[in-house]
């Protein structure tokens, strides 16, 4: 299966700017065979939180218009990033995911927020997973912060995801951090990572390295330090059989892992 990866560079409160670029971009990747397109964190706004009031999609309605729309035009698969949306209780950061018919199969609210980027004085957190089907492919997708706690991915992987795509916008100084996470993160739930990081301009300091990982850990792309679109070849088949080499599913002790115990 062809997966484009969109390392997108959003300008900062250019809302039509965003929206304009990224139908461009997606277009060129359904063009070159994409059939899954991944986005990257907060495209439509980014993260300019202080003026969520007159940026942020309200009930995300124009963001879920323009992914079905496209996603149906163009017979292609949309794990939209994420963007920032308007309800009655505050902002939310927002992944909506949309098959190729057009019809949407996720919505996610980001559930743990990074204070290092005062996403916790802005936005309210979701509480719920974000677990779907593309065709017969099982997946699910989170947010940046997300992939620091392990448990999370883990409660997806184990509700039967395969393939677990993640949209961020993650700084160049703890680019190795986000290397290393989705690393693990892929061997130890033994599932494809499929990770959209976006980039910048040096001043900004978000320098990509987008990443697709397969199940045993082997990395089978990452992204430059400029805009791209990459279009890679992934074979979701091997994660059955990996997962029959090492059986991580069957051996696991959950009872140990709830009931803390002391040891004298
Ligand atoms: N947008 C984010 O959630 C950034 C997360 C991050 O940079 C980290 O180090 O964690």
């Amino acid at each position: 299966m062809k997966i484009g990866c969109i390392q997108m560079n959003m300008g900062f409160g250019k809302v039509e700017q965003n929206y304009e670029r990224a139908e461009v971009l997606i277009r060129q990747a359904a063009e070159q065979g994409a059939e899954i397109i991944v986005l990257p964190e907060m495209w439509n706004s980014g993260y300019a939180l202080e003026q969520l009031d007159e940026l942020a999609d309200v009930h995300g309605e124009r963001t879920q218009a323009f992914l079905s729309a496209l996603s149906k035009e163009l017979g292609v698969h949309i794990v939209g990033g994420s963007v920032s949306t308007k309800e009655e209780d505050g902002f939310y950061n927002t992944m909506y995911t949309y098959n190729k018919d057009g019809e949407k199969v996720g919505t996610y609210n980001k559930a743990h927020l990074f204070r290092l980027m005062d996403e916790h004085l802005h936005l309210q957190a979701g509480d719920k997973m974000n677990r779907f089907a593309l065709g017969d492919i099982e997946a699910a997708g989170v947010i940046c912060y997300d992939i620091r706690f392990p448990e999370w991915l883990r409660a997806h992987a184990l509700a039967g995801a395969k393939v677990l795509f993640v949209s961020a916008q993650w700084p160049t100084p703890r680019i190795d951090h986000w290397k290393t996470l989705l690393q693990a993160r892929a061997i130890e739930n033994q599932c494809f990572i499929i990770a959209v990081n976006r980039i910048a301009n040096k001043k900004e300091n978000f320098n990509g390295q987008s990443m697709v990982i397969e199940p045993w850990g082997d990395v089978l792309w990452v992204g430059g330090d400029d805009e791209e679109l990459a279009i890679i070849d992934v074979d979701f088949s091997v994660v059955d059989e990996i997962r029959a080499r090492i059986p991580v599913y069957d051996d696991r002790r959950p009872s140990l892992y709830e009931d803390v115990v002391t040891v004298k």
